[in-house]
């Protein structure tokens, strides 16, 4: 029989998540994740789905060299270790792709050379993500390996989306552009959102909201992006854990100029602590959200803030759109936060918008409609599974056994 598996890393600046798919029947055989890299309190949680199977390790893991051998030791121990001969690639993400890659992409040298020349715009991740194929290449030389890009899917957008308002030559000169990221994401959940409703992707219109760590909503027409809401790097747009979002571009002027910081110290600035993290200290929605329901005034304004953005949003693809078919939230606080989401859909009736609070109140793993069913438009929690795709899109490119069967959601 043919190599039926397919690993996918997803390298962030600190962790690694990871998912071995038996492509087959696309069943799941192991999925993980390996947090704080480089910190002594590095973690990983490896679950074998079928057993329901969870062991934990903690202790120092110094570097994404290191924590790529231990996702191979974990899966050694379940028979599914790298060297297995029913391995048939391994996908990698990587956030940008920039003008060049529009398709899943075999690695190979000029692909590295590619991906290296994008680091710029996208410091916090294109790193990573070099560094995660480079150990998959060292340890497994003779397998396919398949770059799956977060900007592939915004490349549909039509120029009057894609340019900022300044001077065309430079920008032309310097490729400054938007690219938009979380394609994968967006692509998925838009396919899924028109199988909740029963409907071909052709025939609906989407408002995406994916909102995780980093955080971006789109609007996909008829299963194509027409806009997204991050730029040239992912930093633009709505607030995030850690990350500004949209501002005033003087506002860097003025930093540098009045408060004397240096252009490094900027970009740390909103790229690190800034979003929700500048504003109250804390990155994470759930603390955030326990403060509030104990009075906290700060947590408070920096929710209203993230919410305030999210809904300038909305309504912007609204329009960018003309009819919408429905408003999806995804990833961790899209998927798991109903307090976000009924705050984002409040008082939008005037829209076809609105939030019915006991399915708003639901907690599930399964794609769901959290809006009367008398709503004029949907509003939808899909949660998002972005190594499934990438699995999908990897085992295509290399024309695996049955690859274009069973498209999830088409
Ligand atoms: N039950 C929950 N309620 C509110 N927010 C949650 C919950 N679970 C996870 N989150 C949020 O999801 C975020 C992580 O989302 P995720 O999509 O995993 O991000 P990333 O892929 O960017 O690391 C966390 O920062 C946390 O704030
Ligand atoms: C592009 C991006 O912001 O990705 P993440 O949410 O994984 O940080
Ligand atoms: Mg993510």
């Amino acid at each position: 029989m043919s190599p039926f598996r397919v690993l996918v890393l997803n390298s962030g600046s600190s962790s690694v998540k990871y998912q071995l798919l038996d492509m087959r029947d696309r069943s799941r055989l192991a999925v993980g994740l390996v947090e704080r890299i480089g910190e002594q309190t590095s973690r990983i949680t490896h679950t074998v789905p079928a057993t329901g199977e969870t062991r934990e390790q903690n202790g120092p893991i110094a570097d994404h060299e290191t924590a790529l051998k231990t996702v191979a030791e974990e899966l050694d121990r379940d028979g599914l270790g790298l060297d297995s001969p029913d391995l048939a690639a391994i996908g990698h993400r990587v956030v940008h792709g920039g003008m060049f890659f529009t398709e899943p992409t075999l690695i190979d040298d000029a692909v590295i050379t590619e991906i290296e020349r994008l680091v710029p715009v996208a410091p916090l991740h294109n790193p990573a993500n070099l560094t995660g194929i480079r150990t998959a290449m060292a340890l497994r030389p003779d397998l396919p390996q398949v770059a799956v890009f977060d900007t592939a899917f915004h490349t549909t957008m039509p120029e009057s989306a894609a340019r900022y308002a300044i001077d065309a030559r430079i920008a032309d000169r310097y490729r400054v552009r938007r690219y938009g990221f979380h394609g994968t994401s967006h692509a998925y959940v838009s396919r899924a959102t028109a199988a909740l409703l029963g409907k071909r992707p052709e025939d609906v219109n989407v408002i995406v909201l994916h909102l995780g760590n980093g955080a971006s909503a789109s609007a996909v027409r008829g299963g194509r992006c027409v806009d997204t809401s991050m730029g040239l790097t992912p930093l633009e747009g709505l607030v995030m854990g850690t990350r500004s979002g949209d501002l005033d571009p003087a506002v860097i002027f003025h930093l540098q100029r009045v408060g004397g910081m240096s252009m490094d110290e900027v970009d740390t600035l909103l790229n690190k602590t800034s979003g929700l993290f500048g504003l109250c200290g804390d990155n994470d929605m759930r603390e955030i959200l326990r403060r509030i329901d104990e009075g906290d005034e700060e947590a408070r304004l920096a929710f209203d803030i993230y919410i305030h953005r999210l809904r300038k949003y909305i309504g912007a693809y609204y329009a960018v759109l003309g009819r919408v078919d429905a408003v999806v939230f995804t990833a961790g606080v899209g998927e798991n936060a109903a307090p976000v989401r009924q705050a984002a859909i409040a008082g939008l009736e005037g829209l076809g918008l609105a939030v019915d609070g006991d399915l708003n109140a639901v907690r599930s793993d399964e794609p769901r409609l959290v809006s009367p069913a008398s709503a004029r438009v949907a509003v939808a929690v899909v949660p998002t599974d972005e190594e499934w795709e990438i699995a999908t899109q990897t085992y295509a490119l290399i024309g695996g056994e049955g690859a274009d069967e069973k498209r999830k959601g088409s």
